[in-house]
């Protein structure tokens, strides 16, 4: 049986590659920041280690020793990092290069430990190239970008010397686990309370930002899939929308064609740097690892309303 430690075991992604990883056989441990946490189903064992102390994340693996390691720790909002980014840095940047210098010391003592780091689109910021391909040039915009640029130079650094790493390059990716910081879960949540009557309007910042809006779950599989073929991954859909067309299809799964008047924007949820697209090519993922995402954006826009709108029914 293989062991796995996946950092962020209790975020979106993590919880559904946990539930993966132990459909798959693996013993699935978790690494979270303080005690108390509750698993997500499959991973019965928890440890604790706060990654803005990157020496915690080492003494776990150290403890645990697994085959691999999923690294999808960290703080994860573009908008926050303006007001902290050395706390990004670290905990982002600071965790990897614990985690690599880890498995390679454990490897260079006889033990393999592979690791898979969750990237992110941001390291490509302002992109000139439209999709994004592993070849984009690394050039973020935002402290959240440039921490998980860091993270993603060390993968690849590492795996140059003989660590087996790969590199997942997460585009936004979604599902009804995403926190209501997010803006498809704030708009989900947001149009299933004006369909319940129970909120009169939605506030948004820039809606026309186009993002390539991916299905969690299925992204968690990917990742579950580089474990065994060390490389950098784009995880993607290939489709861009906008803002504003994610708050459409969120509306016309309620029924509601007429939304303009139901949405208003502040200044407040704009953001400095805000690319106005990323879409990712993942063709040579597919072929590489064989997956093929398996929801659409309307299948996903869909998903997430309905689970908004029966939450809300439970608690009424
Ligand atoms: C790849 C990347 O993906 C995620 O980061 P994100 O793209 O910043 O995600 P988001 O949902 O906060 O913003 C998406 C877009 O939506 C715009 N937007 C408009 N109005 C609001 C609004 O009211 N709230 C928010 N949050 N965004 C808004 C906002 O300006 C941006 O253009 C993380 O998983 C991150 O960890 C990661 O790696």
């Amino acid at each position: 049986m293989r062991r796995a430690l996946v950092t962020g075991i209790t975020g979106q992604t993590g919880s559904y590659l946990a539930e993966l990883l132990a459909a798959h056989g693996w013993e699935v441990h978790g690494a979270v920041r303080t005690a108390g946490e509750t698993a997500p189903t499959g991973a019965p064992t928890l440890h604790v280690a706060d990654l803005a102390r990157p020496d915690e994340i080492a003494t776990v693996i150290d403890r645990v020793r697994p085959d691999a390691v999923f690294h999808l720790g960290g703080l994860t909002s573009v908008a926050e990092s303006w007001t902290d980014p050395a706390a990004y840095a670290v905990t982002i940047g600071g965790s990897t290069a614990s985690i690599l210098a880890t498995a390679r010391r454990l490897g260079d003592a006889g033990h393999e430990v592979r690791v898979v780091n969750a990237s992110s689109a941001e390291v490509f910021g302002r992109a000139a190239e439209q999709p994004q391909t592993a070849s984009t040039p690394i050039a973020p915009v935002t402290p959240y970008g440039a921490a998980k640029a860091l993270g993603h130079r060390l993968v690849k650094m590492y795996r140059e010397t003989g660590v087996p790493a790969a590199n997942g390059i997460l585009f936004n990716h979604e599902s009804p686990r995403r926190p209501l910081a997010f803006v498809t879960r704030k708009i989900t949540h947001g149009v299933a309370l004006i369909a319940a009557g129970r909120a009169p309007s939605i506030t948004l910042g820039n809606l026309d930002a186009r993002r390539d809006w991916g299905w969690a779950p299925d992204y968690a599989e990917a990742l579950r899939l580089a474990v065994d073929a060390p490389g950098d991954y784009i995880i993607a859909t290939g489709v861009s929308h906008s803002v504003r067309d994610f708050v459409a299809a969120a509306f016309a799964a309620v029924g509601i064609d007429d939304w303009q008047q139901l949405v208003l924007q502040d200044p407040r949820f704009m953001r400095p740097n805000d690319a106005p697209e990323q879409r990712g090519d993942p063709a040579a993922t597919e072929a590489a690892l064989s997956w093929r995402r398996t929801v659409d954006f309307e299948g996903m826009v869909a998903a997430m309303v309905a689970a908004d709108l029966a939450a809300l029914a439970d608690r009424a």
